[in-house]
């Protein structure tokens, strides 16, 4: 089985400076060679190069920030995580921020239009142009995936391909007013730091996989934010947010998940190795590859 590392640099969906340099890192720390030591064939041609759209060429649609960018950086990620999935390889996708699952997740329903999506974040992702404060796009990839909130003409490529029902999220615990409706309103279901807490992380990812996946028989698109685990554990993220997953629980996620054999997408996003020392940056770059490992069927025994 190959896996394809799809390298991503890219930071419009935020404005933080740095999370374009997490592909670079997390494959200079070794991650191919990781996963071809785990025995995949790994296929790995390069990072992407996105062709800069200058600020002044793209300002503001509304309240959206890059929308010139962020559409077309997504449009060529959906291509690619398409024609890899389309090849019968699993897609694993290094960012960048998470306004580049619009691209991914559109690009693994085109292959498997039944796949299910298991969101691990600390946040939803979910505002609409509507609902946003921040017009940060990495706040909105889903509400576009699910074609919900006002049309944005820039983003009409995006086809509402995912359903409600076939999303679930772990980790989350900073969730917008605005987010909180939707998620209510369409009855997306949602386990919290306080669902963890309650029921133990064992039974939460059952529970989700239940829900979106009862049979076990529709491939899965992992989409893992890495601002879901605490910011003791990976540190250098751009929204960090305290109370959150531990080292393990977030491995736990990614081992059950491989455990279920659906797995077609993977996307490790949002590590930012310019946001702290030099040290915490290392220790998240190392998290983020060993995420995707046990994702990728590394096991403790
Ligand atoms: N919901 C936020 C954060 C989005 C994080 C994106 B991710 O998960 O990919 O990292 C936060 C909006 N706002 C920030 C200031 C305080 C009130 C909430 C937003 O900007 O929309
Ligand atoms: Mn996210
Ligand atoms: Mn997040
Ligand atoms: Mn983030």
């Amino acid at each position: 089985k190959t896996v394809a590392i799809v390298g991503c640099p890219f930071r419009g969906g935020q404005a933080k400076l740095g999370v374009d340099k997490g592909p670079i890192h997390l494959v200079e720390a070794g991650l191919p060679e990781q996963l071809a030591e785990l025995g995949w064939k790994v296929q790995f041609d390069g990072h992407h190069q996105f062709e800069e759209i200058p600020t002044e060429d793209d300002p503001p649609i509304g309240k959206l920030k890059n929308p010139r960018s962020v559409s077309r950086v997504c449009q060529a990620v959906a291509k690619v995580v398409g024609e890899h999935a389309k090849k019968g390889q699993l897609p694993l996708t290094l960012g960048g921020d998470h306004s580049l699952a619009m691209g991914t997740i559109s690009g693994t329903l085109e292959k498997y239009p039944d796949a299910c999506v298991i969101w691990v974040d600390a946040h939803a992702d979910i505002n609409t142009a509507e609902t946003t404060d921040s017009g940060n796009i990495h706040g909105m990839p889903v509400s576009f995936l699910l074609g919900i909130g006002p049309k944005v003409d820039e983003f009409s490529w995006v086809k509402p391909v995912l359903k409600p029902h076939r999303i679930v999220y772990i980790g989350l615990r900073d969730v917008d007013q605005g987010e909180r409706r939707i998620l209510r309103e369409y009855g997306i279901k949602a386990f919290s730091m306080h669902e963890v807490d309650k029921y133990g992380i064992g039974r939460v990812v059952e529970m989700a996989l239940d829900h979106v996946n009862p049979g076990r028989k529709l491939p899965i698109h992992l989409s893992f934010d890495v601002d879901a685990l605490d910011p003791t554990v990976a540190p250098s993220t751009g929204t960090p947010v305290r109370g959150g997953l531990t080292f393990r629980e977030g491995h736990y996620i990614c081992e059950a998940v491989y455990e279920t054999g659906c797995l077609v997408a993977l996307d490790i996003m949002e590590v930012n190795p310019s946001l702290a020392d030099s040290e915490s940056a290392k220790q998240t770059v190392a998290v983020g590859c060993s995420l995707a490992r046990s994702a990728l069927g590394e096991t403790l025994l």
